[in-house]
């Protein structure tokens, strides 16, 4: 219960659960109400583990930037139950730093903002993506959700890592992994959930790829590989290793596109503003062009508020020893060695007084209220940022603004809801409910 800090414990009679029984619903109504009841401060019972939940922003900074304070044990709880890297938490927490640091530099060097590795990336991804799509010629019915993920995840995995490797086997095996991934998070044992098998298969394809063609994957993926090497991972650490990057690389980057495509064909207005936005400032639909997707505002901000309501904003942190935090408003935090807290910064997005009609999607809120995006950050915080943010945002524009040149879509029906339990980016309940029709644009604008 967390009695040394002195907050209120928010009781639940669901075992193991806890009060997070109810964000199964949405964590956001939930945590609004414990605000209403608790304060900003209080500790709740998440999946078997009490955790401290703090739903003030103006207190992360000192959260984020308190080095006592580390994504890491999450990060190796993951490895061990996610990713299957049985003896990654073995080695020195110094090494464990280390690979962190290194594969976040390699990232960062590769993706990070305006370096011009990610302007190719970008551009490869336009010509790849457009191949991939395959535009049908005449109007075919598509469900959207399965439809997308297959095409963005073999376009992702072949600008990643290459050719032949993201066959539809290997895409099965992996969707059948990521759909028990919050099983998996809650502990229970990957042979109970039965996907032992598929998450096997897809690390040894992995690893059998990657090591048949080194010399031309990315060298994102090139470098690692050669960090785990450099620090003495054993194998089966290394293909988990892996697998991590392709789960970041891929899941929430095509549920973004997924939902940002929804929301904005169940709103014709705001189709019709983005797709005019994009036509008059795209000269060149087979070309990557950041100054002219620069000017497409209306698109990022209907991709920052996909990832305003379909994303439980929240980050992790964990005590690496006894501390205290001193907030600016006065208040303390006193913490022992291995307490975990949570940063729920989605509860200031659904603020009613900055955020009109906080539970509806408005595509142009951040062109309305630009000020908005600055305290916005669905990519995390501090040193724990996510290094494939602007590809993420990049590749997104790509995949809306393509399919809005090249393609005519009619019909689109259906709806889902989402499923508030996943881990980052909802995925829809009802994967197949959202139908399409598409085909290729007579005359596509190039
Ligand atoms: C819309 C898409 C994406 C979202 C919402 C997202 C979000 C996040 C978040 C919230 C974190 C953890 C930060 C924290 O806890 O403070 C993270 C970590 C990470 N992301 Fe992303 N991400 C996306 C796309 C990508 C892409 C495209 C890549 C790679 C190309 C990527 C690579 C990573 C990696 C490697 C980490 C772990 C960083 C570390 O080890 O410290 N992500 N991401």
């Amino acid at each position: 219960h967390r009695h040394h800090n002195g907050y209120p414990y928010v009781y639940s009679s669901i075992p193991f659960f806890g009060g997070s029984f109810h964000f199964r619903l949405g964590a956001v109504k939930c945590v609004q109400q414990w605000v209403k009841d608790y304060g900003t401060i209080f500790n709740v019972t998440v999946l078997g583990q009490p955790m401290t939940l703090i739903a003030d922003s103006s207190l992360f900074p000192t959260i984020s930037r308190n080095p006592k304070l580390s994504l890491l044990p999450l990060k190796l709880y993951m490895m061990r139950v996610g990713f299957g890297a049985v003896s990654y938490d073995q080695l020195t927490s110094d090494v464990q730093i280390k690979i962190s640091a290194s594969t976040r530099k390699s990232i960062n060097e590769q993706l990070g903002r305006n370096k011009p590795s990610l302007e190719a990336i970008n551009h490869a991804s336009v010509v790849k993506l457009l191949e991939k799509l395959n535009l049908p010629t005449e109007p075919t019915k598509v469900c959207v959700y399965p439809w997308l993920n297959r095409i963005l995840f073999s376009t992702l995995m072949e600008l990643f890592y290459g050719p032949d490797l993201a066959t539809v086997d290997f895409q099965a095996d992996f969707d059948a992994w990521d759909a028990k991934f919050t099983a998996l998070y809650a502990g229970f044992p990957a042979r109970w959930l039965k996907v032992d098998g598929p998450r096997d298969r897809v690390k040894n394809h992995l690893r059998e790829y990657a090591a048949k063609h080194l010399q031309d994957v990315s060298t994102v993926v090139q470098e690692r590989l050669s960090i785990c090497d450099t620090n003495g991972v054993q194998q089966i650490d290394k293909d988990g290793h892996q697998l991590s990057f392709v789960w970041a690389m891929t899941t929430n980057t095509i549920r973004t596109c997924f939902w940002t495509l929804v929301h904005l064909q169940n709103n014709p207005q705001a189709w019709k503003c983005i797709m005019n936005e994009i036509s008059s400032n795209i000269t060149d639909s087979t070309k990557w062009n950041r100054e002219e997707m620069d000017k497409c505002v209306y698109l990022d901000s209907a991709i920052k508020e996909t990832l305003r309501v379909a994303l439980n904003s929240s980050a992790v942190r964990y005590a690496t020893e006894d501390l205290t935090l001193d907030f600016p408003d006065g208040r303390q935090l006193v913490m022992k060695e291995g307490d975990g807290l949570v940063m729920q910064s989605n509860i200031g997005y659904f603020d009613p007084e900055r955020y009109t009609n906080p539970f509806c999607y408005k595509f142009d809120r951040f062109v309305e209220k630009p000020e908005l995006a600055k305290e916005f950050t669905p990519f995390g915080f501090g040193k724990y940022l996510c290094p494939g943010q602007y590809y993420a945002v990049d590749f997104v524009k790509i995949v809306v603004s393509t399919l809005m040149l090249n393609a005519h879509i009619t019909d689109f029906g259906g709806s889902s809801e989402y499923k508030y339990n996943t881990v980052g980016v909802y995925v829809p309940i009802n994967p197949q409910a959202i139908t399409m029709s598409i085909k290729k644009r007579q005359a596509a604008s190039a």
